[in-house]
C-alpha cells in the first residue's frame, strides 16, 4: 500500500537571521504515514516536530529531500490538509459557526451544503449551544475545539495536529483528548499529531514515531494495538504501560 503522506530523506537548514548561521533542524528523516491512520510524534524540544509539520502543510520547504501527498511532491497549501496549532487559529470577529463556515465559504461552496456541515461539526466537537458566541465569550478549550471544527469542515484528507492540547490545563486536555478520540471514530481522514505527551501519544496513536534530538530523525515507530474504541482508562493496563516504558527509554537514549 503507498502512503499518503511521505518524507523522502528531507533536511531541512534555517539560516539564523541574527547570527548569520545556519540551523540543521531535520536531517535525512524518512517517514511514511498511511490512509486512516493516527501518527503521533515525539520528541525533545526544538528537535523539528512542528518544522516537519509545517513541511507537511505546504507552509514552509524542505531544503532537499521530498515530502509527497498522495503521490505529489507538497508544494503549497491545501485544504485537504487541515492544520490545528497549540492556540486555535480562529478569527475574534466571527462567532464560533462563522469560523467554522470561512474555509468552505472562501472556497466558494454552496452555502447549503457547508451550513449543515458547519453545525455537523459543531456538534461533533460538543459547541452545538455555543454556535453563536465570538471566541472572547468561549474558554481555551472551548477555542481549540472551534479550531478543530473549522478544519474538519474543509474535509481534510489529512488532519495535522501541533501541540494542540499543550497550552490546555490538564483537566480541559484530558476532556479534549476524549473528544478526540469520538471524533476520531467517525472522521476517516488520516491524522499526524505532534506531543510532548507519551501518555497522550499512546492513547491517541495508531503508531508513535520518537524523533532524535536535532538534527530530528526517526529513531523509533512502533505500533500501538491496545484496542479501540479507547478511553483514558486505557492507561492503567500492563500492555500501557510497557509501550510507555519502551518510549520513554528511546527518548532518553535519542541520541
Ligand atoms: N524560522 C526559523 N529560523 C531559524 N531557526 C528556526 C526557525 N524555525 C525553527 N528553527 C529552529 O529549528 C529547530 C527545530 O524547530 P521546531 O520548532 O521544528 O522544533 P520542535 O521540535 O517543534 O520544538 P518544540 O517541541 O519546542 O515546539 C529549532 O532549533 C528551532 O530553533
Amino acid at each position: 500500500m503507498s502512503a499518503l503522506l511521505s518524507f523522502q530523506n528531507i533536511t531541512k537548514e534555517f539560516v539564523d537571521k541574527r547570527s548569520g548561521r545556519s540551523v540543521r533542524a531535520l536531517a535525512g528523516l524518512d517517514l511514511d504515514i498511511h490512509e486512516r491512520e493516527f501518527v503521533c510524534v515525539l520528541g525533545p524540544s526544538g528537535c523539528g516536530k512542528s518544522t516537519l509539520l509545517a513541511a507537511a502543510a505546504g507552509n514552509d520547504t524542505v531544503t532537499s529531500g521530498h515530502v509527497r501527498f498522495d503521490g505529489q511532491v507538497v508544494e503549497r497549501q491545501h485544504h485537504s490538509r487541515g492544520m490545528v496549532f497549540q492556540v486555535g487559529a480562529v478569527f475574534p470577529w466571527l462567532t464560533a459557526f462563522e469560523n467554522v463556515c470561512y474555509g468552505p465559504k472562501i472556497r466558494g461552496i454552496d452555502r447549503k451544503v457547508y451550513e449543515p456541515k458547519a453545525r455537523e461539526v459543531l456538534a461533533a466537537v460538543g459547541l452545538s449551544d455555543f454556535a453563536d458566541h465570538y471566541p472572547r465569550q468561549l474558554s481555551g478549550g472551548m477555542r481549540q475545539r472551534v479550531a478543530i471544527a473549522r478544519c474538519l469542515a474543509n474535509e481534510p484528507r489529512l488532519l495535522l495536529m501541533d501541540e494542540p492540547f499543550g497550552a490546555l490545563d490538564a483537566q480541559t486536555r484530558l476532556t479534549l483528548q476524549d473528544l478526540l478520540l469520538q471524533v476520531r471514530e467517525s472522521y476517516d481522514g488520516t491524522v499526524l499529531f505532534v506531543t510532548h505527551d507519551v501518555d497522550e501519544a499512546i492513547l491517541l496513536g495508531d503508531r508513535v514515531v520518537v524523533m532524535s534530538p536535532r538534527p530530528g530523525r526517526v529513531v523509533l515507530d512502533i505500533p500501538i494495538e491496545l484496542p479501540r474504541p479507547r478511553d483514558s482508562s486505557v492507561e492503567t493496563s500492563d500492555a500501557f504501560v510497557t509501550i510507555k516504558r519502551r518510549l520513554r527509554d528511546a527518548i532518553a537514549h535519542a541520541d
